[in-house]
């Protein structure tokens, strides 16, 4: 499979267009919009998420609930662009009106995409950058990545995601039975946080934070339960399930570091004490005592849960701003600010779990064939038989 998304922040709407969807599987629009419901949930969110309630309207691809093969066009429309259709038109407009509008976008904001993109593109309104660039875009990933959530769950693949860390506050590891125990629990939480001491630590943070006009990151983690062994391939760079999950989670606007399994405290650990040991036995064949590799070895799963987290780095927006220079007159400024989240960890965590659903999806297509959804069930049925008594 693979997706393009389109749309500005401001401008009417979002669009994903996926192509290579098997045929036959259901697909309704509330599959969608209970996703992007999780994703605009979360405690820290700025005045933007009252305006946008976020619902998908399938325009190709599927006929009366079901997937035909045909690409699939998803719109989300933004109900923030009826205040900016002057702004965001696509008709030309005069110097005046643009003076007029007073909204030409000259000074750039330490932490975004402005300064970079408009000197790579040529750009002397910023606006022309940071409507892409803003995390807008991911309410369309996370329309993807429903899609691919619902191919996984055909095949009792689950996606669950939660929050470890707000602003330095570390929830304590939290057991759970299964990813759907995961899900349910980190859904009852406006921090989707398993831990509830830290969750109100957590929400102390964020408040304390926006009174002090900062912002505060944190760290997600997601996890895949169900997964075949041999997804993705040790035989070259670009097919390596890891490192296709690692470049789509620091693809998240903000994310700074990516890790699986114990990712960066392999670096003090003996190989002992990181390596999962094989074992064997007649009803479930090859198996591991542990997982602290997350799930990967050679690039290819191999039948433990996928574990990754991803680092957010603070909202990059303050109240309380950072200098910049004003790219017209060279004159330093210090910015005022109308709007922005102080913390959408919560937020982003629904997002690593939409991306890293696509990735595996795509891979369990690669493998299982691509088609319809019937002969992917029986290719999988006998794999899995053939891998359980290898
Ligand atoms: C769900 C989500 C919401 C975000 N909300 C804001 C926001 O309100 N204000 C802001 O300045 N940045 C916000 N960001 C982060 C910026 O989009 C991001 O830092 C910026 O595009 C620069 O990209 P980079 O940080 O990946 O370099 C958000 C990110 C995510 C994932
Ligand atoms: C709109 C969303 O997030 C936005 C991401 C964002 C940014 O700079 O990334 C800035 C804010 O937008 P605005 O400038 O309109 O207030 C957030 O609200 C969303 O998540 O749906």
């Amino acid at each position: 499979m693979r997706y393009l998304t389109a749309g500005e922040s401001h401008g009417p709407q979002l669009t994903a267009i996926i192509e290579g969807v098997p045929a036959g599987m259901p697909l309704i629009a509330e599959d969608i919009n209970k996703e992007l419901a999780r994703r605009q949930k979360g405690y820290g969110r700025g005045r933007r998420m009252v305006i946008e309630k976020d619902q998908v309207q399938i325009k190709s691809g599927v006929r009366h609930g079901f997937t035909t093969g045909a690409p699939l066009t998803l719109v989300i429309e933004n109900n923030d662009w009826k205040h900016w259709t002057k702004i965001m038109g696509s008709e030309p407009i005069t110097e005046e009106e643009e003076k007029e509008m007073k909204r030409v976008i000259t000074r750039p904001r330490p932490g975004h995409a402005d300064l970079n993109g408009a000197i790579k593109y040529g750009h002397r309104d910023m606006r022309n950058i940071l409507e892409r660039s803003s995390a807008r875009e991911t309410t369309a990933r996370v329309a993807v990545g429903a899609v691919a959530k619902k191919i996984l769950s055909m095949f009792n693949i689950q996606v669950g995601g939660h929050v470890l860390v707000i602003g330095g506050v570390e929830a304590k590891a939290v057991d759970y039975e299964s990813v759907e125990d995961l899900k349910a629990r980190s859904e009852q939480s406006p921090v989707r946080c398993l831990d509830p001491e830290a969750e109100k630590k957590m929400i102390e943070a964020i408040d304390q934070a926006k009174k002090n006009g900062d912002s505060i990151g944190g760290i997600v983690e997601v996890v895949v339960e169900g997964v075949p062994i041999g997804l993705g391939s040790h035989v070259h760079y670009d097919r390596k399930l890891d490192g296709k999950i690692a470049r789509a989670i620091m693809s998240i606007n903000a994310f700074k570091g990516v890790e699986i399994g114990i990712g960066f405290e392999a670096a003090y650990l003996f190989g002992s004490q990181v390596h999962d040991e094989i074992v064997w036995d007649e009803e479930n064949g090859f198996n591991r005592r542990t997982n602290r590799l997350g799930g990967f070895e050679g690039g290819m799963t191999n039948g433990m849960p996928i574990v990754v987290k991803g680092v957010m780095k603070p909202i990059p927006t303050l109240y309380k701003p950072l200098e910049s220079v004003d790219i017209e007159t060279k004159e330093p400024f210090t910015a005022s600010i109308e709007r922005s989240d102080s913390c959408a960890v919560p937020a982003a965590s629904v997002v690593a779990e939409s991306v890293v659903a696509w990735e595996v999806a795509n891979e369990f297509l690669n493998k299982f064939g691509e088609d319809r959804v019937s002969e992917i069930g029986e290719n999988y049925k006998k794999y899995m038989e053939y891998a359980r008594t290898f």
